[in-house]
């Protein structure tokens, strides 16, 4: 099976990427080590629906989890989901002897990953990712956490997960919407690591919803080894997996949380930060291109809805932890696979950018 092992001292854990993978889950976490621990489910409605069941029946009689679900989409990414789930769990039984199973995108993973991470001071989780924005990247790395109207993730924690069970036929159930958007941050990985994937990558039938596991294991390990050389972003090396995202978080935080999709907000941010790395740092626009058709390729967004007020984007992208001493850091290309943190973009270079994206 193709496994992903993030290596992180005492945080180590291993990423198993499989068709079927989420009918095996209780034997999995067996044999990880992980079936002490009472089960505690954190999924979505949607999800839940489609897959709680099987994960369920995968422990038989012993040991069974207890569900816990939140409506679906990116407004339940809130710090009184997070009261409600703890105050559930709580009631359910669950304490220090407990962990927590994320069944879901990155709304549930990020959200029970910070639940977990304040639960009783802390106690261990497990991702099961189930769209391709967790499959290849929120649910490894360990960044959780909750948005709050002043904007994107800005109350969190990391907490990593003892181990990533990835099932890539818990795709099969997404809607078109939520399939396509996942490709925006494999386009991210392309963009600053894998020149060749994007080749890879234009092979995909969008209409379809295989995704080799190899391909999901490919962009995993990418963030894996960015994650593994700074884990808690203090080198500017895992800013780079930020390419794309300062106005992109930006622009998802401009309107009702889940109105724009987090990827569909982030192939806009690409855009935009293709056209300052032009600026900046040499790009040519054709390798701009290549991006922006792949990104079309997956049905994305490439121009601005007119409701969005750039000085709204501004104002919400102003709250960016990339931010250090009133200077944005700010991720460029300055080739295809080449990705840098440059603190040379003004804010005038921002609200440039923003404009760019309305033609
Ligand atoms: O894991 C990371 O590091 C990333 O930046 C991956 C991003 O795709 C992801 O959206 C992340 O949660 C954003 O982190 P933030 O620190 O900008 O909130």
């Amino acid at each position: 099976m193709p496994t992903v092992q993030v290596d992180l001292d005492d945080r180590s854990y291993p990423v198993l990427v499989e068709n079927g993978l989420l009918s095996k889950t209780a034997d999995l976490l067996a044999q990880h080590g992980l079936s002490g621990l009472r089960p505690a489910i954190i999924s979505d409605e949607a999800v839940s629906r489609y897959h709680s069941k099987t994960l369920i029946e995968s422990f038989g009689a012993g040991n069974s989890p207890t569900l816990h679900t939140v409506p679906s989409g990116e407004a339940s990414k809130s710090i009184s989901q997070v009261e409600n789930l703890c105050r559930e769990m709580i009631r359910a039984g669950h304490d220090r002897r407990s962990m927590i199973i994320a069944l879901g995108g990155g709304v549930v993973g990020d959200l029970a990953g910070f639940v977990a991470s304040i639960f009783y001071r802390s106690i261990p989780f497990v991702q099961i990712p189930t769209t391709i924005v967790s499959q290849v990247d929120s649910s490894v790395g360990g960044k959780t956490g909750v948005n709050v109207a002043e904007g994107k993730n800005l109350l969190g924690a990391f907490h990593q997960p003892k181990l990533v069970i990835v099932d890539p036929e818990t795709l099969r159930t997404l809607p078109a919407r939520e399939f396509h958007e996942g490709f925006a941050e494999a386009i991210k990985h392309a963009a600053i690591r894998d020149a060749a994937m994007l080749d890879d990558l234009l092979t995909i039938a969008p209409q379809k919803r295989d995704v080799p596991a190899d391909l999901l294991a490919r962009n995993i390990a990418i963030k894996a080894r960015v994650v593994e050389s700074d884990e808690y972003e203090t080198k500017d090396i895992r800013a780079l997996l930020n390419f794309g995202h300062t106005i992109g978080h930006g622009i998802e935080a401009s309107l009702p949380y889940g109105q724009i999709l987090h990827g569909e907000a982030i192939s806009l941010g690409i855009r935009a930060a293709l056209h300052i790395s032009e600026k900046h740092s040499g790009l040519q626009p054709e390798h701009s291109t290549r991006i922006l058709d792949l990104l079309g390729h997956f049905n994305l967004p490439l121009t601005l809805p007119e409701s969005i007020a750039t000085a709204t984007v501004m104002e919400k992208l102003s709250r960016d932890k990339k931010f250090k001493s009133g200077k944005i850091r700010f991720v460029t290309l300055s080739e295809i696979g080449c990705a840098h943190v440059i603190d040379s973009v003004s804010l005038s270079d921002l609200e440039e950018a923003i404009h760019h994206l309305r033609g």
